[in-house]
């Protein structure tokens, strides 16, 4: 069966502490409308602007609300990630991940493996690939992966589902997620594994609906909700999809996740408010479809 993984928010204060109320909330909100595992300091929870202690602090605050966790350590000092995967020996979850070193040009394809590599070393969790090509400017593709060896699975964001299916062809024992918004129905559709969605964090209702009407070979339904949640996607992006996640987690399940960290700023009042008209009429066609409650 298909999972709906949140790549959770990370909330912030004022003062840009995290903050730990919201998440918790946000956390129990997401796991009672079904979604399956929570990933932790990824791209949608800012976990580049994550210092490792900041990373470990989202760890424990969601696996007081489940252990249903997939903890990203990843970052430009191999020693912090390497700390942080140790530290995770003390919490029961279902894995590690890590995006590729970023920012860096031009880094020899061994380097990459060998990154890798020695975070699957000292991992006492199974170790899962971020592989975000766009973001990290690094493509650690299905060859590379096989090539590495050591991943139980793999979260490829690319709208490019030939690229995320080559995963599950050249290692047949990884779990595959998509790391695409836009692929849910596809991929339930495809025998992946699932898709990490930064768009169930503000409609897990909407995300996990699609996955069951396309299982439940209901291609048509799977097909029309997929698209007007694309609609949703599109309109997050005009703004900064980093910083719309935050309005729309308020705007459809009811409650304030704070603000994002800087550079990622929080959208302005007439940003808002565009963004807001630009869904509503959305909103009213989920609750029409009764996906959304009143
Ligand atoms: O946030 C995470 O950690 C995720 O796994 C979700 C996706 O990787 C990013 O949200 C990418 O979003 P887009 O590039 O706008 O499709």
């Amino acid at each position: 069966m298909p999972e709906i993984v949140t790549p959770i928010i990370t909330p912030f204060t004022k003062d840009n502490r995290i903050d730990k109320d919201k998440l918790t909330l946000h956390a129990e909100n997401l796991i009672r409308k079904g979604i399956d595992k929570l990933f932790v300091n990824g791209t949608t929870g800012l976990g580049p602007s994550l210092s490792p202690e900041e990373k470990l602090e989202n760890l424990k605050v969601v696996y007081d609300v489940t252990n249903k966790i997939i903890f990203q350590v990843g970052g430009l000092n191999l020693d912090d990630a390497i700390r942080l995967a140790k530290l995770s020996k003390d919490f029961d979850i279902v894995g590690i991940a890590s995006y590729a070193p970023y920012y860096y040009p031009r880094m020899p394809e061994r380097h990459l493996i060998k990154y890798f590599k020695m975070l699957c070393e000292v991992s006492p969790h199974p170790v899962y690939l971020y592989n975000y090509p766009t973001a990290t400017g690094k493509d650690i593709d299905a060859k590379i992966a096989k090539e590495i060896g050591c991943f139980a699975g793999v979260k490829d964001t690319i709208e490019n589902i030939i690229h995320t299916l080559d995963y599950k062809r050249l290692n047949p024992n990884m779990l595959v997620y998509s790391g695409s918004d836009m692929l849910i129905a596809t991929v339930a559709s495809t025998g992946l594994d699932g898709n990490v969605a930064a768009g169930s964090n503000y409609l897990p209702e909407v995300t996990v609906s699609i996955k069951k009407l396309a299982m439940e070979r209901k291609i048509d339904e799977a097909l029309k909700l997929q698209f007007l949640h694309d609609e949703i996607i599109e309109a997050s992006r005009i703004f900064g999809s980093l910083s719309s996640n935050y309005v729309l987690t308020k705007y459809f399940q009811g409650y304030d996740l704070g603000n994002p960290r800087p550079p990622i700023f929080p959208l302005d009042e007439e940003e808002e408010r565009q963004l807001i008209k630009k869904v509503e009429g959305i909103r009213a066609k989920l609750v029409e479809l009764k996906i959304l409650k009143e």
